[in-house]
């Protein structure tokens, strides 16, 4: 069996083609691609690799032509002198990554004219991430017509949080709309908490976690035995943590005070969205590489931008925590959590009276799916590998199985 995955962001795409031996995805892909749409006004950055080879630039297209110009890519799997498989019909199953799945979605779905008509009616709620879900789901449906699609939702994990976690203190009748947290990111966080009790050589069930996806998104999941209690993001991705371009929480009154100076809905989405976070404050980037290149080199303000970040993160944590009756393990995932050893320390730091603290030679040596922390402090501190891509095939196999 053949799983192709397709994980579309905003600005990025992630694409992996998996084998599935002996019952089991196999964990390395067979083929991945890279896109990011950002790379140059005028083009875009296309990056494949096979199994066992080193990554390779596949011709770039106009970043305008967006998702549907990606049918090369994918089609160069099926046809011409180097495919991979013969022809589109041996991909047995696509899975793509969907940011929004509402109340509707509490696991994996096949997709169906319905369930895409549902994923187009909660853009309002993830206008920068259902969009390219759909377009991938287009297009594949048009290039591989007939071959099963299924929908991976980053909001499903969360769907059992308890109310008093999952509402917000509105009026009653907005969250009979709807307007509720749905938290994302579930994916990666149920992939971490499984890898954790993996680790950590003991059963989930009994795991008390929290799991810290920084990424360019950024949201943290209070996990009691393998289930969802909180989450930072809520109704839309631009809640809780601070991030590379978004604010994350913010006084509702500075909203209102900028409405009521005449800015438009549209330029407040915009600033508060992609001119906000670490680009907002350091005035130079989202991305936390150049913060910290731009901070040791003496940058005032990209030093207050990584002080802010930490300084939330922390808060947060301390938040989740509270839904928690202790913790085991407190993981770090994602972009900035996996490579990111300042971030890393500075997260942790003084933390000894909660029984975390983290071994520094292990913190600066890249570590990767191990624990940082020293040999007799009560709480673990994990750096697990997000494995998004993995996590969407096996969901995606489990659900054409009937699990
Ligand atoms: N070595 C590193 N040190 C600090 N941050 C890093 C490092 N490598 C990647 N990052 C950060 O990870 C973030 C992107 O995370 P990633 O999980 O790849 O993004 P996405 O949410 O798009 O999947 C960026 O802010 C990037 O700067
Ligand atoms: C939900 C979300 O914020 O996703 P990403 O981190 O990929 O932007
Ligand atoms: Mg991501």
């Amino acid at each position: 069996m053949n799983i192709l995955v397709i994980n579309a962001g905003s600005s990025s795409l992630k694409s992996s083609l998996f084998q599935v031996v002996e019952g089991k995805v196999d964990a390395t892909p067979l083929w991945q691609a890279q896109v990011d749409f950002t790379y140059r006004p005028e083009e875009t950055l296309i990056q494949t690799r096979r199994r066992g080879g080193g990554w390779v630039s596949f011709p770039s297209i106009p970043p305008q032509a967006g998702i549907n110009g990606l049918a090369p890519l994918f089609q160069s799997l099926w046809q011409g002198e180097e495919a991979l498989l013969p022809g589109a019909k041996a991909i047995d199953a696509i899975g793509h990554r969907v940011v929004h799945g509402g109340s509707l979605y509490q696991r994996p779905t096949q997709i169906s004219p319905i369930v895409e008509q549902t994923i187009e009616q909660l853009i309002p709620l993830a206008p920068a991430h259902n969009p390219a879900a759909l377009e991938g789901i287009r297009l594949l449906g048009h290039l591989a017509p007939g071959i099963p699609q299924v929908a991976v939702f980053d909001t499903a994990f969360h769907q059992q949080m308890p109310a008093a976690a999952a509402l917000y203190p509105l009026p009653y009748a907005w969250a009979e709309q709807g307007i509720r947290r749905y938290g994302f990111h579930g994916i990666n966080h149920e992939y971490c908490a499984r890898r954790a009790a993996e680790l950590l050589n003991r059963p989930l069930s009994e795991l008390r976690l929290i799991t810290c996806h920084l990424g360019n998104g950024c949201s943290l999941a209070a996990i009691r035995g393998g289930k969802s209690v909180d989450t930072t993001m809520g109704y839309t991705p631009l809640e809780g943590l601070m991030m590379g371009s978004r604010s994350g929480s913010v006084d509702p009154g500075i909203l209102i005070h900028q409405l009521r100076q005449g800015m438009s809905v549209e330029e407040l989405d915009r600033i508060l969205n992609r001119e906000s976070g670490l680009k907002g404050v350091s005035g130079l980037s989202s991305d936390m590489r150049t913060v910290l290149e731009a901070m040791e080199a003496g940058h005032k303000r990209a030093e207050l931008a990584f002080d802010l970040f930490i300084h939330r993160l922390r808060s947060q944590i301390g938040s989740m925590l509270m839904n928690l009756d202790r913790l085991d393990a407190l993981v770090f995932s994602g972009g900035i959590g996996e490579n990111s050893a300042p971030v890393r320390a500075a997260t942790c730091a003084d933390l000894g009276f909660l029984g975390i603290q983290i071994d520094p030679v292990l913190n600066a040596g890249s570590p990767r799916n191990c624990d940082i922390s020293t040999f007799d402090a009560a709480v673990r501190v994990l750096v697990i590998s997000a494995q998004e891509d993995w996590a969407i095939a096996t969901a995606c196999q489990a659900v054409l199985q009937g699990e």
